[in-house]
């Protein structure tokens, strides 16, 4: 029986990094949406898509303070030759002549004011004269001036009902100065999705605790974090959890209340304290368990996630072959889960062809997604830069193409020696040479180090293979 406990932590089957992405992606839909005072919206996530409420500009607009002037009245103007134009009424307060300019007139008119009628082109001030014309007030053009001249055309932006921004845009100060014009004072976002965070590992203590022997102190917690504020999400942080099955699932049940989504960091591998890892084979089992039941009633298909074979364990022996039984009432605890897993809970995978973080691992628990991200810092950021950043976009409204991550192609500077059964993603800085993108892969990056993250721009995607990639080959990078 030990043998099977054994055999199966490492019965886990990788998946490409795309299907993974994918299934994390289709698990989760837009969320809900709130109203929120356009002042306030800068950096949320559209929850429609709007539409000009007018043309724009709605008027005939000068774009110089000058003179309003029919340019067919100039045509014959030179600095030899200077023409003078009679100036009629001036612009009344709102900016709005009290007339239209005649023929052999022409009306003072300011910035951004509106053109009178009969006026086809603005001149600017500074290439006019003031003068007299038979005692009265007027003005000296000195040089044509061409048919619409300084002047912007009613509706030369927008058209009325024409698309401002769709629905998942990420909404930029630009954005707001155009939902403002359009008089959208309250503005329709998506709630920002709410995240539950949890760090597993009886190593780890708080950022404000003192190091002692063999402890260290969690800096995922506040990665993750970060990278959900970033990401227009809201973390709450359940802290650090010691390598306990009852502490685990007690916090995996308060999360998968109280949150969206839920993300742990840590103990997703082999060892024995993994307890990440036990709580995805007991998924796993009850799936399994799940699609027994749905088998009874209807044939297999090729493909089907059922069809993978799994040794039959029941959640209380998947659990109970981690948990050490000196400290952890696992029987307890394995109720508790248990007795929280609906019938739609599934694992999604629990293992992903990539460098760092094969053991990566996610599921459907009661219709919540479950991130497992490993603990080694390194791969715990690709992690959350592969699978979560595209899920808490998609929850805001993102379509699936856009929430994937962005890549560029850039010229490798040094070589990576070192190839891998899986892709690899590599820690890079990214620099532009000649016009020439490149990507100067990072020191310290490895899984377990943490002084590339902060630097890197990118991940180079090097492909499986024994080779690893060469200085000047071109290579695929991911932007951060
Ligand atoms: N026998 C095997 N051992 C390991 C395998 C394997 O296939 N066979 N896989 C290795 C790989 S690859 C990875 S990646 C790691 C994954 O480990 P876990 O995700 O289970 O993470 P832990 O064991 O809990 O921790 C790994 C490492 O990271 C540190 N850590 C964990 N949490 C945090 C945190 N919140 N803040 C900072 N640092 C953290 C932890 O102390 C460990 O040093 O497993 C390999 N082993
Ligand atoms: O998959 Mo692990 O993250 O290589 O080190």
């Amino acid at each position: 029986m030990q043998q099977l406990h054994r055999a199966s932590r490492f019965n886990r089957r990788a998946i490409k990094v795309e299907q993974a992405t994918k299934l994390v992606l289709e698990s989760v839909a837009p969320g809900q949406q709130e109203m929120v005072p356009l002042w306030k919206a800068g950096g949320r996530r559209l929850a429609e898509s709007l539409c000009a409420t007018s043309d724009w500009p709605p008027f005939a607009r000068s774009g110089m303070d000058g003179y309003a002037v029919r340019s067919e009245d100039t045509l014959q103007a030179s600095p030899d030759s200077p023409v003078k134009l009679r100036v009629l009424n001036p612009v009344t307060a709102g900016g709005i002549a009290a007339g239209g300019v005649e023929l052999g007139s022409a009306i003072r008119i300011m910035t951004g004011g509106v053109v009178p009628c009969g006026a086809d082109a603005v001149v600017m001030l500074e290439q006019t004269t003031d003068v007299l014309l038979d005692g009265l007030a007027a003005v000296q053009v000195k040089q044509a001036a061409l048919p619409g001249q300084h002047i912007a055309q009613p509706g030369e932006e927008f058209r009325l009902g024409s698309l401002l921004a769709q629905s998942g845009t990420l909404i930029r100060p630009g954005h707001a100065a155009l939902l403002g014009t359009f008089g959208y004072a309250r503005v329709p976002v998506f709630t920002k999705p709410r995240i539950a965070v949890i760090a597993t590992g009886s190593e780890l203590i708080p950022v404000t605790a003192q190091l002692g022997a063999g402890l260290i102190r969690d800096s995922n917690s506040g990665m993750v974090a970060a990278m959900i504020e970033q990401s227009g999400g809201i973390p709450l942080q359940l802290g650090c959890k010691v390598d306990q099955v009852e502490a685990i699932v007690a916090a995996l049940v308060e999360a998968l209340d109280q949150a969206d989504i839920v993300i742990t960091t840590g103990g997703v591998s082999v060892g024995d304290h993994d307890v990440m890892a036990a709580v995805m084979r007991s998924i796993r089992n009850h799936d399994h368990d799940q699609s027994e039941i749905e088998a009874s009633a209807k044939p297999k298909t090729v493909g089907d996630h059922s069809t993978v074979s799994l040794p039959s364990e029941n959640l209380h022996s998947s659990v109970k072959e981690m948990a050490d039984p000196f400290q952890s009432n696992y029987e307890h605890s394995t109720k508790v889960l248990q007795a929280s897993l609906d019938p739609s809970t599934r694992l999604l995978f629990d293992k992903v062809a990539m460098r760092p973080g094969s053991p990566t691992s996610a599921a459907l628990v009661n219709g919540k997604l479950l991130v497992a991200l490993s603990g080694n810092p390194g791969a715990c950021f690709v992690g959350l830069e592969l699978f979560v950043r595209p899920v808490l976009l998609r929850l805001q409204g993102v379509s699936m193409e856009e929430a994937m991550p962005r890549t560029v192609t850039a010229i490798l500077d040094a070589d990576w020696d070192k190839g891998s059964p899986h892709e690899r993603f590599v820690r890079t800085r990214l620099y532009t040479a000649d016009s020439i993108l490149h990507a100067d892969p990072l020191a310290f990056n490895k899984s377990s180090m943490l002084a590339s993250i902060p630097d890197a721009d990118g991940l180079i995607r090097i492909p499986a293979g024994p080779r690893g990639a060469a200085k000047g080959e071109i290579v695929e990078v991911l932007l951060l």
